[in-house]
């Protein structure tokens, strides 16, 4: 592992404690996925902003949790224009589950990540997915593993980094999908600056993603002015009406 865990708030210590005590799935899964980068490219030649939505019925930083039927806040942010999804599967902190991926899945036919802490190439197998997330900070000298072990399924691993050494070893690990962090999963705090930070760093054929921290319009700017090929946003979407929070992102002015 990449990490202390004094070096981490405490919530995601619990979060990585309960996710080294999930167990893996029964088999081997196999997947036919669809293409994020392709689905990326279909939305800018649409003159829109590549955003993946994420359904997130709650999580540490966030007040509440949201009740609604998963299945209906996917099709709601299709609807606005969301070039994929990201599906929370980790049910302790974050209100998701295994099942609302497979029914999201079933229901839409836009690319869907499963957004998980995954510690353990058994616990690819518990749900098929198009994009699985692998953290780098976490993952540490399993990382290159894990990205075969999730290529070898299928899958389309998206490493998440936060420094300049995790961008590194994202690269190293053969990674063609890299999402920039802009929350430190140490402490929780959000800087959109990371993303400005390392993006210029990122290699030219990476597909490289903003993740969290985007609230309005003019954060969407700001990290496509800094490189995004897409967004990952959370909070933003599920906060209000799922359509018209994602057809405003998707709208926001195409500078890349
Ligand atoms: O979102 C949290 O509170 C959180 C806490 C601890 C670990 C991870 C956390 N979030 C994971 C994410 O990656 C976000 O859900 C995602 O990037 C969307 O972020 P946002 O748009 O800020 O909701």
């Amino acid at each position: 592992m990449n990490y202390t865990a004094d070096e981490l708030a405490p919530a995601v210590q619990e979060i990585l404690a309960s996710a080294a005590e999930r167990s893996g799935g029964e088999s081997r899964v196999s997947v036919e996925a669809r293409s994020l980068p392709a689905a990326f490219a279909a939305t800018e030649s649409r003159g829109r902003v590549p955003i993946i939505a994420e359904v997130k019925p709650t999580s540490p930083t966030t007040e509440g949790t949201n009740t609604g039927d998963p299945v209906e806040l996917a099709e709601a942010m299709v609807e606005g224009g969301a070039a994929a999804l990201s599906v929370l599967t980790e049910p302790d902190h974050f209100g998701g589950s295994v099942a609302n991926l497979e029914r999201i899945r079933a229901a839409v036919d836009v690319p869907v990540l499963r957004k998980d802490f995954l510690l353990r190439e058994a616990q690819l197998d518990t749900v098929e997915s198009d994009v699985v997330l692998l953290i780098a900070r976490f993952l540490g000298d399993d990382l290159e593993p894990m990205v075969r072990a999730a290529e070898n399924r299928g899958f389309q691993p998206l490493v998440e980094v936060h420094t300049e050494a995790e961008l590194t070893a994202a690269v190293e690990a053969g990674a063609s999908i890299i999402g920039i962090n802009n929350r430190d999963l140490g402490q929780l705090e959000v800087d959109l600056g990371t993303f400005e930070e390392l993006a210029p760093k990122a290699p030219e054929d990476v597909t490289l993603i903003a993740e969290s921290g985007v609230s309005t319009v003019e954060d969407v700017q700001r990290m496509r002015e800094a490189g995004a090929d897409g967004l990952l946003i959370g909070t933003a979407i599920m906060d209000g009406d799922p359509t018209t929070n994602t057809e405003r992102f998707t709208g926001a002015h195409n500078e890349h």
